[in-house]
This record gives C-alpha cells, sequence and structure tokens, in this order.
C-alpha cells in the first residue's frame, strides 16, 4: 500500500469522560466518513492533563469503559485507531499514561506506557511532575499494519532521540506521538521537535494534540502536526477543535531513504545505540 489516508482528531478534553468518550466517538466518524483509514486521539482524551484526576479515571485493560470503546470504535468503523492516551491502572494500582493502539477488528496491536515522564519546572513557564502520581513504561513500541511498521511514543518521550532512532531500527516507518505540549513549551519546541525526528529518522511523524482549553488547569498548545520523511511541515491545525486529515505517500519514505542514505552511513563500526532488557 503507498498511500494512507490518517486523520488527527484535535478534540476538546472536558472533566467528564463519558462527554470525551462521545467526542472522539464523534470525531473519528468525521475522520472515516472523509476516508481516513488510521485515526489518532490526543494525549489524555478521556481525562484532563491533571496529576488530581488522574487516579479517578483510571481503567484497568481490557475492560476499562474507554479501553472497550475504542476497541469497537476500531472495529465498527474498520480502521486502524491509535487512542490517544488514558490513565491506566495495572493490578497494583499503579498508574500509567497509556496509548493502546487496535487494529481494524478491534484488537489490541500496540500499548505504550508513556517512557519518560514529564517532570519540568520552567522559571515563569510551567511546572509539571508526572512522576508524583504516574508509572514508568518500560517497552518500545511497534507494531505492525498493513501499511507497515508503525512505532508509537507519548508526548515528553518525542525529546528522546534515542527512543524515536530505537523504533525507526525496529521498522517503524511512522510515527504516532499523541501529545499534549502546553504554552511554554509548545511555541518554543513543538514543531521543531517533529521536524528534526522526521529529519533525521526519514519517517512521517504524526503529533495530534487536545484542542486549547482556557478553562483546564493546564492549557495545551493544540497544533497538531504532520511532518514527512524530507523534514517538511506537512499539515497543522491551530488551537481550535478540528481534525487534520491528510493523505500520506509512503513510497516517499523508501525514496528519501535510497537518496540520502542516512541510516545506512550510520558508523556502527565506531558506536551503537543499545537495546537493554529487551524480551
Ligand atoms: N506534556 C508532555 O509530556 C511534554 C511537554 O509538554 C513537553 O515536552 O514540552
Amino acid at each position: 500500500m503507498s498511500q494512507l489516508r490518517v486523520g488527527l482528531c484535535q478534540m476538546l478534553v472536558t472533566e467528564d469522560k463519558d462527554v470525551n468518550i462521545k467526542k472522539a466517538d464523534e470525531m473519528i466518524k468525521k475522520a472515516v466518513s472523509s476516508g481516513a483509514k488510521l485515526v489518532v486521539l490526543p494525549e489524555m482524551f478521556n481525562c484532563p492533563y491533571d496529576n488530581s484526576y488522574f487516579p479517578k479515571f483510571a481503567e484497568n485493560c481490557p475492560e476499562g469503559k474507554t479501553i472497550q470503546f475504542m476497541s469497537r470504535a476500531a472495529k465498527e468503523n474498520n480502521i486502524y485507531l491509535i487512542g490517544g492516551s488514558i490513565p491506566e491502572k495495572d493490578e497494583k494500582d499503579n498508574i500509567y499514561n497509556t496509548s493502546f493502539a487496535f487494529d481494524t477488528n478491534g484488537n489490541i496491536i500496540g500499548k505504550h506506557r508513556k517512557m519518560h515522564l514529564f517532570d519540568i519546572d520552567v522559571e515563569g513557564g510551567i511546572r509539571f511532575m508526572e512522576s508524583d502520581i504516574l508509572s514508568k513504561g518500560e517497552d518500545i513500541t511497534v507494531f505492525d499494519t498493513e501499511y507497515g511498521k508503525v512505532g508509537l511514543s507519548i508526548c515528553y518521550d518525542i525529546r528522546f532521540p534515542e527512543l524515536m532512532r530505537l523504533m525507526v531500527l525496529k521498522g517503524a516507518r511512522i510515527i504516532v506521538i499523541p501529545a499534549a505540549f502546553n504554552m511554554t513549551t509548545g511555541p518554543a519546541h513543538w514543531e521543531s521537535l517533529f521536524k528534526v525526528r522526521a529529519l533525521d529518522n526519514q519517517v512521517y511523524m504524526l503529533g495530534t494534540a487536545p484542542a486549547r482549553n482556557k478553562e483546564s488547569s493546564y492549557t495545551s498548545y493544540g497544533n497538531s502536526i504532520i511532518t514527512d520523511p524530507w523534514g517538511r511541515v506537512v499539515s497543522k491545525l491551530d488551537e481550535k477543535e478540528n481534525i487534520l486529515i491528510q493523505d500520506l505517500d509512503l513510497n516517499m519514505i523508501d525514496k528519501i531513504r535510497r537518496e540520502l542514505p542516512l541510516l545506512q552511513h550510520r558508523r556502527t563500526d565506531l558506536y551503537t545505540l543499545d537495546l537493554l532488557n529487551e524480551d
């Protein structure tokens, strides 16, 4: 398959989980009616991005209400669905920021627990400490689709080039990043990060953010974005609720990797990037 139409749902997240699920359902259907075959939701799409909400909104896998909804939505709409992220609770009550990916039959084909927690304190800007509540994920996530391998990470994970490169070494041709940058780091870093990660790794990068909600404690930057393997911004939203629909030319990945063989030119005789603890 050389073409893939994707739909990035930049939805407004509220304090009501049911309202959020309903909104996600409507936006997925709209993306599908525009021809999207892979649909992406934003980080923490069922819950305000705020530590105080995570325990209350957290769900166990696979029985959680949001997880069941996502599986149904993927199957009913015959799409690959990357379910942004939600607070996920394990059997020991540890809470993770987790992204679930579903195939067209509603099966979970990927599950990424945010690996790098967002603990920052910028003078005159934002302070956020995910690790006060959340636990770290341990696994790199790459899964197969009929369009090729897809890598999945969440928000702050994009700042770690080693993780992005490891996904590419595992075969990722598209990297999906459900995210929620803010009004300090968004204007400064969002677009540059998507451009440089696409350029370095010669992949499509897809970033889906929540729409900006001025009433929430954490203000999302929005600006959902797609960058291509040449490092260009292909398409981008502003801060408002909307769906970004875009065709990806998957042949471009091979063309650029052939013409400018960065991945082959790595000096692996001099340096390596090792994945520790691989199963
Ligand atoms: N919210 C995040 O995880 C990351 C973020 O906003 C940033 O890296 O900036």
